[in-house]
């Protein structure tokens, strides 16, 4: 296999992400844990770019033991200054010149002509091996320029004693077709490159940055540069992750390897994202929330049945703890039977078949379901099973200044009652709708409401005391309406109450039909 070295730019192109702005502390913070993930060199930034960027350069130079430091210049002897000044104390520096060779950049940006950028480079590079033995030399939009200019200009670089040159696709233009191509042609024509450290560098623009990178690698490349989350300039560069696990999983087609640790990749990705503020896309590939989480009946089952099915990189691999069965509005009884399981319920297939009816009634009411909501559900079902009444309507109005609630309760003979009431509050009123259905009075003695699982859309719990005669009676109940929840939970204590006294209710005035 292969070594592919891993050119770390979090902390420079990654920071060039709009918004982005990392203090030292954080940055060192960051760079120390790129260390422990096995990155062999670290762009700690450009520190012509302000006095700040070299103190920060200059403490993860001091406390980055490992991995080499990279410093970012322009081709100019101020920038070369500002960088050897910031990376003198690496334990391995590495000076990184940059300098445009594309027609658009040559005549546009840098007012060039091709023979001034090879003699800036050239005496860039030469006043800056005086400083450092490992100097990378990058033609910046080197895939958008000319391919004899290429070979010029990467032939003067190894000449002036470049140890690195990289061709970045610095406007995310290339495609894997070109860009191999590309690193191949100068393989097979430029005298020397076989001694120096051929490297690339992709950006996003067309989705299409880790294709590219493998494409490079594919075609000879030796270092490949990135950043952790793929953050950076615009759309961003190569997520490292994503080439690393490409790697890892498709050797029989690259045959290279990084040494990159890859169960660190999942804690450094979080802590990139915490420090710079930047949310990782849900469904981005390897760290992505999403990344191992099943939604669908179809693959659960299969996920359930064997991992592999639909799984090519186990979580555990990259730092991720387990995979996830997402109960959501596509999934099947076999996942709703693992939960269950792994709640610490044992329900008979029928039971399961009640819980699932009620699970998908609920998944159109609430976007995820969450463990918690299973277990209500679950607790829900065995009160129900003993109820002597059950809601089987229920609607609020506000007239005027006033609540007006209208009930429809079912008792265990099928026969409806419905009342309709108006009181001080919603919760007044629902309560002596109850009381005037079952025609009964209750002391609410005690009543409680909490919300028990997460989101705007989260079930609602309520606790009720019912006082009758001085007995008390308990009830509980649930839904993703407080105003339901309310009820349940009243009638669950009422029907304690009928079941305790094996009393039948007493005919009511309400309005009375059957279904
Ligand atoms: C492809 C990349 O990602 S390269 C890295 C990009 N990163 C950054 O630019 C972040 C840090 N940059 C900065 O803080 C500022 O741009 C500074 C301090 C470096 C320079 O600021 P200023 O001196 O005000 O110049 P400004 O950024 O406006 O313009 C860039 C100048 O550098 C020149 N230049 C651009 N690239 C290079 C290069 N590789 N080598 C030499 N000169 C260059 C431009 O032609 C322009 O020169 P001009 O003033 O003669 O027209
Ligand atoms: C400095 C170079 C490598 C760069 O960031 C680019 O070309 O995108």
């Amino acid at each position: 296999m292969k070594k592919i070295h891993v050119f770390d730019t979090t902390l420079r192109d990654g920071e060039q992400s709009p918004g982005v702005n990392l203090t030292t502390d954080e940055k060192v913070k960051i760079a120390l844990q790129l260390e422990k993930l096995g990155v062999d060199r670290i762009e700690a930034g450009f520190p012509a770019s302000s006095p700040g960027e070299i103190i920060s350069v200059k403490e993860i130079s001091r406390q980055v033991k490992n991995a080499s430091i990279a410093a970012l210049s322009r081709a100019n002897k101020k920038d070369i200054e500002a960088a050897r000044e910031a990376i003198k104390g690496a334990a391995t520096p590495c000076l990184h010149i940059v300098l445009a060779t594309s027609p658009i950049h040559r005549k546009y940006k840098l007012n060039m002509t091709k023979e001034q950028v090879l003699e800036t480079a050239e005496s860039a590079i030469r006043y800056g091996k005086k400083y450092f033995d490992n100097l990378e030399f990058s033609l910046e939009d080197a895939s958008r320029t000319e391919i004899d200019f290429i070979y010029e200009v990467v032939h003067m670089a190894i000449k002036s004693g470049a140890t690195v040159v990289n061709l970045p696709d610095t406007v995310g233009y290339a495609s894997p077709e070109t860009f191999g191509t590309m690193f191949k042609k100068i393989k097979e024509n430029v005298p020397g490159v076989e001694n120096i450290l051929l490297s690339t560098h992709c950006h996003n623009d067309l989705g299409m940055a880790t294709a590219n990178t493998l494409a490079a690698i594919y075609n000879g490349v030796d270092q490949i540069e990135g950043t952790i989350n793929g953050i950076g300039e615009r759309a961003g560069n190569t997520a490292i992750e994503e080439v690393a696990l490409a790697l890892e999983m498709r050797s029989d087609i690259y045959q290279a390897k990084t040494d990159i640790v890859l169960n660190e990749i999942y804690p450094t990705s979080r802590m990139v994202s915490k420090l710079t503020g930047m949310m990782v896309q849900r469904n981005k590939a390897i760290v992505g929330d999403h990344a191992f989480s099943h939604e669908s009946g179809i693959h659960q089952d299969g996920m359930l049945k064997e991992p592999t099915t639909y799984e090519i990189i186990r979580p555990e691999m990259v730092g991720v703890s387990s995979s996830t069965l997402v109960l959501g509005k596509h999934s099947g009884r076999h996942a709703l039977k693992a939960k269950v399981r792994h709640l610490g319920y044992n329900l008979s297939q029928q039971e399961l078949n009640e819980l699932f009816q009620k699970f998908k009634a609920l998944i159109d009411k609430k976007r995820y379901v969450l463990d918690e909501d299973i277990r209500l559900l679950i607790d829900e079902q065995y009160v129900n099973e003993e109820s002597m009444f059950t809601l089987s309507d229920l609607s609020i109005a506000y007239p005027g200044n006033e609540s007006e609630i209208t009930v429809a309760l079912t008792d265990r003979h099928q026969q409806t009652v419905q009342t309709t009431t108006r009181g001080n509050g919603a919760i007044d009123a629902l309560f002596q709708a109850i009381d005037q259905s079952i025609n009964t009075e209750f002391i609410l003695e005690d009543y409680k409401i909490q919300s028990n699982s997460a989101g705007k859309d989260a079930i609602g719990e309520v606790h009720v005391i019912l006082d009758n005669d001085g007995k008390k009676y308990r009830g509980r109940g649930f839904d993703t309406d407080i105003i339901k929840a309310s009820a349940k939970a009243y009638l669950a204590a009422v029907n304690r109450f009928y079941e305790e006294q094996g009393k039948q209710p007493i005919e009511s005035n309400a309005y009375k039909f059957s279904i």
